[in-house]
């Protein structure tokens, strides 16, 4: 299979194939000394073989074993990898590489962001999510017990290298949340993605479906041409987050039961709603959503007695300024715009649209 590379605004490349443990060495480069590999439990083989690697090519490599998932995106966890680094005499002329999903390309990020106030970082995403978007764009970052991703940096990777042969042994429903963003990405700037899904849902949620390939590259093309524009989310970069001030939410009330794919996808689904009721969306395009989304597995309801609970979560979403909650919404099929101090009644109406009929207390989705 051939190698393909995508340039992030010329800072670094973005390597997609299989079998590219021998192009690691090159993006970590020949001047470090030191290289600790983090991975989570369910990858200890995998980064076990990155440090092997990096071995024989005569690195000092290390090993660190972090929790599972988002139990990985805590301060602990970092202040951990912190001391893994000292006590092994990190310097800034050293680096980390991730190998994982985007819990732990996100964790390591901000270790490596913070270390020296510093050093290089390589990832090895090992989801479709973390490929397509996680390990892309140099947000990194962790949760507090009052919100997801509170804590964090803008810290651009040396390199990604994005092994498609790590996907065989990824879960399906793992698999299935990353598409979550990249049909985001085919709603907000290349809806030629959209196209290839409804062509053919099924083979799309195969690693080894045929259009898999096309889908992972339109949208790392699509991350790589937003964040080499606007790095540090001045404006542009918003439009990456489309579906997740209300996807976030629910992550955060579900306390990280539903992974962040599938919270998204029902965060496009309450943000469509809200655009048409703003008069900025057709019922068609609201449909749209829906059918894709619903399509591929993917939640497109949530249960319907959290509003307090979700409210007060979107309220500290990084787009908010001040008491002003912000959205970004669709005024059609890949033209996102901002949606600003909405009314409350229009806010908790789109929740309406997007609650499945459940009493309180039970969980229908997720
Ligand atoms: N920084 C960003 O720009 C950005 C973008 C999108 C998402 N994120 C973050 O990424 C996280 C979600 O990432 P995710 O969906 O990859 O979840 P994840 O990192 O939690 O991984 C999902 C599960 O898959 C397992 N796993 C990973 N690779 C595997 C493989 N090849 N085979 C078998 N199991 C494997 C993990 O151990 C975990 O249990 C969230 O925390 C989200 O906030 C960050
Ligand atoms: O890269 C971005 O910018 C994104 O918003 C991509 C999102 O998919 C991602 O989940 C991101 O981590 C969310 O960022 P946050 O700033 O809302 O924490
Ligand atoms: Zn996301």
């Amino acid at each position: 299979m051939s190698t393909t590379r995508i340039s992030v605004g010329g800072d670094y490349d973005v390597v997609i194939g299989t079998g590219l443990l021998e192009e690691l060495p090159g993006l970590v480069g020949e001047s470090v000394q030191r290289v600790l590999v983090v991975h989570p439990r369910a990858l200890a083989a995998t980064g076990e073989g990155v440090r092997e690697a990096l071995v024989a090519k005569g690195f000092e490599a290390y090993a660190a074993e972090v929790p599972d998932a988002e139990e990985a995106k805590t301060s602990q966890v970092a202040a951990f990898l912190w001391g893994v680094l000292g006590q092994a005499g990190f310097t800034r002329s050293d680096a980390i590489v991730s190998v994982g999903g985007g819990a732990t390309t996100d964790l390591a990020g901000f270790v490596a962001a913070t270390w020296l106030r510093g050093i290089k970082v390589v990832h090895v995403p090992t989801t479709l999510l973390a490929m397509v978007d996680a390990a892309v764009g140099g947000k990194t970052g962790i949760n507090t017990p009052e919100g997801k991703n509170l804590v964090g940096a803008f810290h651009p990777p040396a390199g990604v290298l994005c092994d498609l042969a790590t996907l065989e042994t990824l879960p399906p429903h793992d698999f299935v949340a990353g598409l979550a963003e990249v049909v985001k990405c085919g709603f907000i700037a290349d809806p030629v993605i959209l196209d290839v899904v409804e062509a053919d849902p099924e083979g799309v949620k195969r690693p080894d479906g045929a259009h898999v390939r096309e889908l992972i590259e339109r949208a790392i093309r699509v991350k790589a041409d937003v964040v080499s524009q606007d790095l540090k989310e001045a404006d542009l970069r918003e439009i990456l987050n489309y579906g997740h001030t209300f996807g976030h939410a629910v992550e955060q009330v579900e306390r990280y039961a539903f992974r962040h794919g599938a919270a998204v996808s029902i965060g496009m689904v309450y943000v469509a709603e809200l655009a048409r009721l703003a008069g900025k969306m057709d019922d068609a395009l609201v449909d749209r959503h829906r059918s894709i989304l619903g399509s591929l597995g993917l939640p497109v309801s949530y249960r319907g007695d959290k509003w307090p609970q979700l409210l007060d979560a979107m309220k500290r979403d990084k787009k908010s300024r001040g008491s002003l909650l912000r959205f970004v919404v669709l005024s059609g099929l890949a033209r996102p715009v901002r949606l600003e101090g909405p009314d409350p009644a229009l806010l908790q109406a789109a929740y309406a649209e997007v609650s499945a009929d459940v009493r309180p207390g039970r969980v229908s989705l997720g």
